[in-house]
């Protein structure tokens, strides 16, 4: 992968950088037999945590004494032979904490002997010399289930899964549909797996679709009930596109790429933003697993994107329908990555198509087959579960979000009865099984803040569903009692450990529980006293091979603690909702041990969104940073998901202070408890947290040694016209009005609000050594806001280093990519604070 690095020296100093590049440093490690005695105690800390300030002193000395003799040593652009020993020594200590897979996934199957159930983990693992993510499969046999104990009996090895897009078992669980997209034009593979061998396997060219979307929000595969149909989300055919030859235009459009011809652009087609570049719309399929016919559903139209589709129960008789969410899609799409804002419906509509060649149905939607809203009443509605027995349909909304503005905001959850004739009807009536949580009490349930739920969350009961939350800090698995709507935290009340529900294994779940400080294990909850109102859990450990870490992670991670801390908000108003005047939280992760009564430095960690969490669940390269000899405070600021509405909803149109201030509260706290040092401070976050991270460089220059922003939003008044999220600047500065107020042509007067909220406006007080982390490929958050923000830096000689990562979009996800970053904010931090 090529990457491009630019690393802008300041210019008030050139001493200092000329100094930090003496050439001797390296060769006196190499070749003294004992270290200079001031650096020996520090030599022997773990993973050279060295100051880089005495390293800096030892190398001017050194490079005093020389005879001017200036030969620079062949280190890589960027380094120089002080940072490049401590990067190799934290490229080693990252490297083993990337190692640790992760598990994404399980599905359960009766064993067909009847003794016990088999469960398969989709397990993932990055493979940095690839620069992609490995993924593999581990099988496990559950057996000796009694409320105290549980037997897991392990594969000895997992099963790479390479090239597969998507798993989805069907419902008896005797097959396995596996999806395999191509990266080029070649066909989408569907492979049907039996027990012991692939059973058929049928290629779909791209003249009928393009990829399957496996995107987890489009994204829905479903199996009928007989298994003979498997309806999905796929891209619509490209359309055809004017050809020329050497004789000008081509009337006659082939879709064959023939040597004489060259195809035109044709008209652009808007997308949905970020992680959907490119991609086509959203469509719907059916193919029969028995001819192999695949179909495009007919009657939709291009006026909506589809997705998460599920076929609905068929009474006896009665057609067969498909439901699914559509969003409106005939206007401007505006990105809809982590924004849960955007309005969406349920709809169903009769699985029929036509007999002849498959086509999509296009503008040219069937005038016979007719989709029915049924979520009219709401303004979102998506995660469509029926019920085993088909009596319920309950899915999730986002209303809040929606008629807010704000990009993600508190969840509820509905019912609908469905219509025992298994005719879909647009008045059926929509119940409110768990409301929106405004105000909620101390340590009470906050409101659902859910971004998946399992595809059978049901419990044999059939009205109860299992889901984990965001609950404060921390996750929680919790029960929902579809007809009552009671909703119990399931998962231990006491636990300070984010816990998220795997599947289920009859009345059982399996789960996956980790903390700051201690990787991911696999639970598995019993249900030990059913009556509804005091249902007991009991909560089993599991032995399992994933996922491993290394003797020295471990270690480490056994050197370190958390604690979730309640900040109380500073300057209480009137003004403010009850909801919004309560303590927000932080999590402070930090040394078991205190040296000589000296803090860590400490590294203040914040979350973009910005309604969206810091969850105390295992991260490697939080673990990375803690382990370098940090304590770290991550801050929930107001506005943060898991803490009631009227907290989230409280940030809208106060950005750049509120939020700013709720960080600096938070330090202040840590310092006064006597757990930081006000000297040793630096500063992350990315996107909206590196909007707070660049704030505060500004707005407290005094504070932090050193920052590190990645792809950060620092001017508001140049992001509104190139994001795919024009909106999100509106209502986080104006609050909601900026819903109402939003156009694509910001007047004079929005461009100078948009600014005099941006951190652009504090830059001339910045002293902070920054590093900006930059992909290219970003449309959330454009290259432009980071570079002209660094660039106007270095022009008043602040020290500032730029790395742009020219295939990374908005995340920064990409293997190579993370590591990368991780290893260059550890070194940025130690070189200015250690
Ligand atoms: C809604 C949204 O994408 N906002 C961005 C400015 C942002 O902060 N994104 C978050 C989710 C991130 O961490 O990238």
């Amino acid at each position: 992968m090529t990457k491009t690095l630019i690393h802008f020296t300041t210019k008030t100093i050139p001493l200092f950088q000329w100094q930090w590049h003496a050439p001797f440093f390296n060769s006196l490690l190499r070749f003294s037999h004992c270290p200079p005695p001031f650096l020996s105690s520090q030599l022997f800390r773990p993973f050279s945590s060295r100051p880089f300030s005495q390293s800096k002193r030892f190398s001017s000395r050194l490079t005093m004494d020389s005879s001017g003799v200036s030969s620079f040593p062949k280190i890589p652009v960027g380094l120089d032979n002080v940072c490049e020993e401590e990067y190799a020594s934290q490229s080693k200590l990252l490297q083993e904490f990337t190692e640790i897979s992760t598990i994404d996934k399980a599905w359960t199957f009766t064993s067909s002997s009847g003794d016990g159930t088999q469960c398969m983990f989709s397990v993932s693992q990055p493979n940095l010399l690839a620069n992609v993510r490995r993924r593999y499969m581990l099988s496990s046999h559950i057996s000796n289930k009694s409320s105290d104990s549980v037997s897991f009996h392990w594969a000895p090895f997992p099963v790479e899964m390479s090239g597969v897009s998507t798993i989805v078992p069907s419902p008896s669980g005797s097959k396995l549909l596996v999806i395999r997209n191509s990266e080029n034009d070649s066909p989408t593979r569907f492979e049907i797996w039996g027990p012991s061998q692939v059973e058929k396997e049928f290629q779909v060219p791209r003249s009928i679709h393009g990829s399957v979307y496996s995107d987890g929000w489009f994204e829905g595969t479903s199996w009928n009930f007989d298994e003979t149909l498997i309806a999905y989300v796929a891209e619509e055919p490209v359309p055809s596109k004017p050809t020329f030859t050497c004789f000008g235009y081509k009337k006659e459009q082939t879709a064959d790429k023939d040597m004489g011809s060259w195809k035109a652009q044709g008209d652009w087609e808007e997308d949905w933003g970020e992680t959907y570049a490119g991609k086509r719309q959203p469509a719907l399929f059916v193919i029969n697993i028995i001819s192999g016919e695949v179909q495009a559903v007919e009657g939709v139209g291009k006026s909506l994107s589809v997705g998460q589709v599920v076929w609905a129960p068929s009474a006896e008789n009665s057609n067969q329908y498909l439901v699914f969410v559509g969003w409106p899609s005939d206007s401007r799409k505006l990105g809809i990555k982590y924004c849960y804002n955007r309005p969406c419906a349920l709809y169903a509509v009769e699985a029929s198509f036509s007999k002849s060649e498959a086509s999509h149905s296009g503008d040219n939607a069937s005038e016979d087959v007719s989709v029915v809203a049924l979520t009219q009443c709401i303004s979102s509605a998506f995660f469509p579960r029926f019920s085993p027995d088909g009596k319920y349909l309950v899915f999730l909304s986002a209303r809040t979000a929606v008629d807010s503005g704000a990009h993600w905001a508190t969840n509820s959850l509905h019912r609908i009865d469905w219509p025992a004739d298994g005719e879909p009807c647009q008045s059926a009536k929509t119940v409110e099984v768990v409301p929106v949580v405004m105000c909620p009490e101390d340590d009470c349930f906050p409101g659902l803040y859910l971004s998946k739920i399992l595809s059978k969350p049901w419990l044999s009961d059939g009205f109860t569903i299992i889901l984990s939350s965001m609950w404060g800090s921390t996750e929680a698995i919790l029960s929902v009692n579809v007809l009552s709507g009671e909703v119990s935290r399931i998962s231990p009340s006491n636990s300070n450990f984010v816990w998220d529900v795997l599947a289920l294994d009859g009345d059982s779940i399996i789960a996956v529980s980790s903390s700051p400080v201690d990787i991911p294990q696999i639970k598995y909850g019993v249900l030990v006293r059913k009556a509804s109102k005091d249902a007991t859990w009991s909560w089993l450990d599991v032995a399992s091979p994933i996922p491993r870490c290394s003797e020295k992670v471990r270690s480490l991670l056994s050197s370190r603690q958390f604690n979730i801390l309640k900040i109380p908000v500073r300057d209480v108003s009137e003004n403010l909702t009850q909801g919004a005047s309560k303590p927000y939280e932080a999590i402070f992760i930090s040394s078991k041990s205190k040296r000589n009564d000296v803090c860590d430095p400490l590294i203040v960690i914040l979350h973009g969104g910005p309604h969206s969490v810091s969850l105390s669940s295992f991260s490697k390269s939080l673990a990375f940073l803690s382990s370098l000899g940090y304590s770290l405070l991550i801050v929930n600021y107001r506005g943060s998901l898991g803490f009631g509405e009227e907290a989230l909803q409280s940030l809208p149109g106060k950005v750049g202070s509120q939020d700013v201030n709720d960080v600096l509260a938070a330090i202040d706290y840590v310092i006064d408890m006597g757990l930081a040092d006000p000297s040793k401070i630096v500063v992350t976050g990315g996107s909206h947290g590196g909007f707070l991270t660049t704030h505060l460089i500004g707005q407290a220059p005094d504070k932090f040694a050193a920052a590190c922003a990645r792809n950060p939003v620092c001017n508001l008044s140049l992001m509104v016209g190139t994001t795919d999220i024009p909106d999100w600047c509106y209502v986080e500065s104006f609050g909601t009005k900026g819903k109402s107020i939003f156009t694509e042509v910001a007047s004079p007067e929005h461009l100078t609000f948009f600014y005099s909220k941006s951190p652009i406006l504090h830059i001339s007080k910045v002293k902070t050594p920054t590093l900006f982390l930059l992909g290219a490929k970003d449309l959330r958050v454009p290259l432009s806001n980071g570079i002209q923000y660094a660039r106007a830096l270095k022009e008043k000689g602040s020290e500032v280093k730029v790395i742009v990562f020219p295939e990374d979009i908005h995340g920064l996800e990409r293997p190579q990519s993370d590591f990368e970053s991780y290893l260059n904010m550890g070194v940025w931090f130690k070189k200015y604070c250690s």
